[in-house]
């Protein structure tokens, strides 16, 4: 039982609920920065059923392993490493909505309005798709942190495959609103999402 009150238990859980905390209430900050507080509802927060429960068990799993297996979780320089892809994930997501500005909006949009104009200047120049190629850093990087080996396969499995049939979605409509233009940027920069065309 001292294992899960060990400073090791508590440093990490602490850094997972501050990360938590901070990429959420940024975006939610963001979003009503962006768009305006009566456009932005909680939904901003990106709290999804499905995410709730998967961070549920990466804790169960954490509380699991810490218990069974302490040693697990002495991995520093594994854990020191999820903390620095948390960081990284956090500065490209955050990069990529402050770039974007009133174009990035967390529903995808399948009509074109007026100020939506192509983005492609500042870190949409490296990735079209920076905003998910940091959430997929930062979600692995939660676990990584962690020491959780299942959760940071399942994690990264999840996340992926999201991303994977969200980008060709959303790219139809790109393609539809901005047309040559979004061929020839697209045929330039690589999607940011591994194995993503
Ligand atoms: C959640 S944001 C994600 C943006 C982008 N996929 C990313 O990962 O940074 C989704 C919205 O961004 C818009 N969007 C995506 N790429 C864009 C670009 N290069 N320029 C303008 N709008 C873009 C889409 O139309 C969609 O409504």
């Amino acid at each position: 039982m001292t294992e899960i009150f060990s400073y090791t238990a508590c440093r990490q859980l602490l850094q997972m609920f501050l990360a938590i905390f901070f990429f959420h209430s940024s975006e939610y900050v963001l979003a009503i920065a962006f768009h305006g507080r009566s456009n932005v509802t909680v939904r901003s927060l990106l709290v999804s059923k499905n995410y709730f429960l998967a961070m549920i068990c990466s804790v169960l799993e954490y509380f699991l392993e810490v218990y069974f297996f302490p040693g697990l979780k002495e991995h520093w320089w594994v854990s020191n490493m999820g903390l620095v892809m948390v960081v990284i994930g956090e500065i490209i997501r955050k990069m990529a909505i402050i770039t974007a500005g009133r174009a990035f909006t967390h529903l995808i949009k399948i009509y074109h309005e007026e100020h939506h104009d192509l983005v492609t200047h500042g870190v949409y120049g490296y990735f079209r798709h920076p905003g998910y190629c940091g959430f997929l850093i930062w979600s692995i990087g939660t676990q990584v942190m962690l020491c959780n080996p299942v959760s940071t396969f399942a994690f990264a499995i999840v996340v992926w495959s999201f991303f994977a049939k969200r980008i060709p979605y959303e790219e139809y409509f790109l393609r539809q609103f901005f047309g040559s233009d979004y061929n020839e940027y697209a045929h330039r920069v690589p999607s940011g999402v591994p194995f993503v065309k």
